[in-house]
């Protein structure tokens, strides 16, 4: 099963940037995850619009891909939860999952719309940055805690 991280942009700040690197470095030991990074600019350095952000990731979701929007607004899990899923995901033969993640003004509707599941950090706001920081962490914890291993406490 591959996991595949939609970006918008660069990683602007180093220390998230080096965290992420670690939790994926971390990662190759259980499972695949790829980064893609789009474009999240238009002409002239423009920020898109949520609908043009929503249509451009929406073109990136490899086919069949299992659709997880980041959304303040989506369902809280456990890393328990997120264990089961993973799980989940490798019983019923999920290839490929894809997680989608907003800019500053959010998900379009219609990219909400196609999400097999909208999953929630917790009721805070965080940076698109710290967002994929989390994911990876909590990505990987998923594995730890799935392989039985301590660094779940
Ligand atoms: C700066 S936030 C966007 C804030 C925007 N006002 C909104 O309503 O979504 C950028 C992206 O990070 C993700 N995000 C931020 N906080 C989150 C949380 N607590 N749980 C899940 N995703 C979150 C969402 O994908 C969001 O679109």
């Amino acid at each position: 099963m591959k996991h595949e991280i939609l970006l918008l942009g660069k990683i602007k700040d180093s220390f998230i940037a080096e965290g992420v690197e670690e939790y994926l470095k971390r990662l190759q030991h259980y499972t695949k995850v790829e980064l893609r990074y789009l474009k999240g600019k238009g002409k002239k350095g423009a920020l898109l619009s949520t609908e043009q952000e929503g249509e451009l990731l929406l073109a990136n979701v490899p086919a069949n891909a299992f659709v997880v929007a980041l959304d303040v607004q989506g369902k809280n899990l456990s890393s328990e939860g997120l264990a089961e899923q993973v799980i989940n995901w490798e019983n019923t033969g999920t290839r490929s999952v894809c997680y989608l993640i907003g800019g500053p003004l959010g998900l379009s509707p219609s990219l909400l719309a196609r999400a097999d599941l909208r999953l929630s950090f917790s009721k805070m706001t965080f940076t698109h940055d710290m967002v994929r920081l989390l994911l990876v962490e909590q990505l990987y914890r998923a594995y730890t805690i799935k392989a039985g291993e301590k660094y779940h406490k």
